[in-house]
């Protein structure tokens, strides 16, 4: 398998204040790996600085085969990485189908393709966006990152504050995308969930990559160490 995506030693500052400290990873073709650690320990920082939305101050990015570090985000996205943002961050006043429409780049994820991977996009296509349960505001989210057409589809927190039946339906459906080959880097939280998508874990712990290993690698003591409360 050839490294899709391989972040080297980066290190990250808010003005004065390091973020990241020297992180770690590698996502290969068609894996799924997810990175995980305690709250403020770093995961979102990493992610925004692979999509290039933060400026690394040390360390590399290599995506598909080239250097990433510097290169803007707009860039880092036509080159392939497709973010799902924590929050969702949808247009609110656009309907659903604006939504996806706007992020349209040529491919083989068409807008008959979302709606037909998500049909609750399908009918609720004439819908505002803020309109949108949490749970189908979520789907949006998905669907806009597709429409993309990635080589990567990087997920941040896409469970968060969504009910039980609700989150089971989102990993179905990030289940079915990397059973449909594509590459995922998945941000959470919940061990359980993570453990039939992940094929890799990379745990973060204050700023730096402390432990990667497959889910079933994770002992009781490990979780407890790095993901307990
Ligand atoms: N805009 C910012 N300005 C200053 N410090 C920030 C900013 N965003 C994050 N940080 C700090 O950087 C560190 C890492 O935060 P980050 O949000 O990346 O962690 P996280 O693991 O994603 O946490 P969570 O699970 O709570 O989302 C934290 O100490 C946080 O306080």
């Amino acid at each position: 398998m050839t490294d899709l995506l391989r972040v080297e030693g980066i290190e990250v500052f808010y003005g004065a204040s390091q973020a990241l400290f020297g992180v770690d990873l590698t996502v290969q073709e068609g894996q799924a790996v997810a990175l995980m650690g305690r709250n403020g320990m770093g995961k979102t920082t990493t992610i925004r600085t692979l999509c290039r939305l933060h400026a690394a101050y040390r360390g590399q990015v290599w995506f598909a085969g080239q250097t990433i570090t510097t290169l803007p985000s707009y860039k880092a996205a036509r080159l392939g990485i497709g973010l799902v943002p924590e929050g969702r961050r949808c247009f609110a006043t656009l309907t659903v189908t604006e939504n996806l429409i706007a992020a349209a780049r040529p491919g083989a994820w068409t807008l008959e393709r979302v709606q037909g991977f998500f049909p609750r996009l399908a009918e609720r296509a004439g819908q505002q966006a803020s309109t949108l349960s949490g749970g189908e505001q979520q789907m949006l989210a998905i669907g806009r990152a597709l429409m993309t057409n990635p080589r990567l589809l990087v997920l941040d927190e896409a469970t968060e504050g969504l009910a039980p039946v609700i989150r089971q339906e989102i990993w179905a459906a990030i289940r079915a995308l990397k059973a449909q080959g594509l590459s995922i880097l998945v941000v959470d939280k919940t061990l359980s969930e993570l453990k039939p998508v992940a094929d890799t874990c990379v745990i973060l712990e204050r700023g730096q990559s402390v432990w990667s290993g497959t889910p079933s690698q994770i002992t009781p003591e490990i979780e407890h160490r790095y993901l307990g409360l």
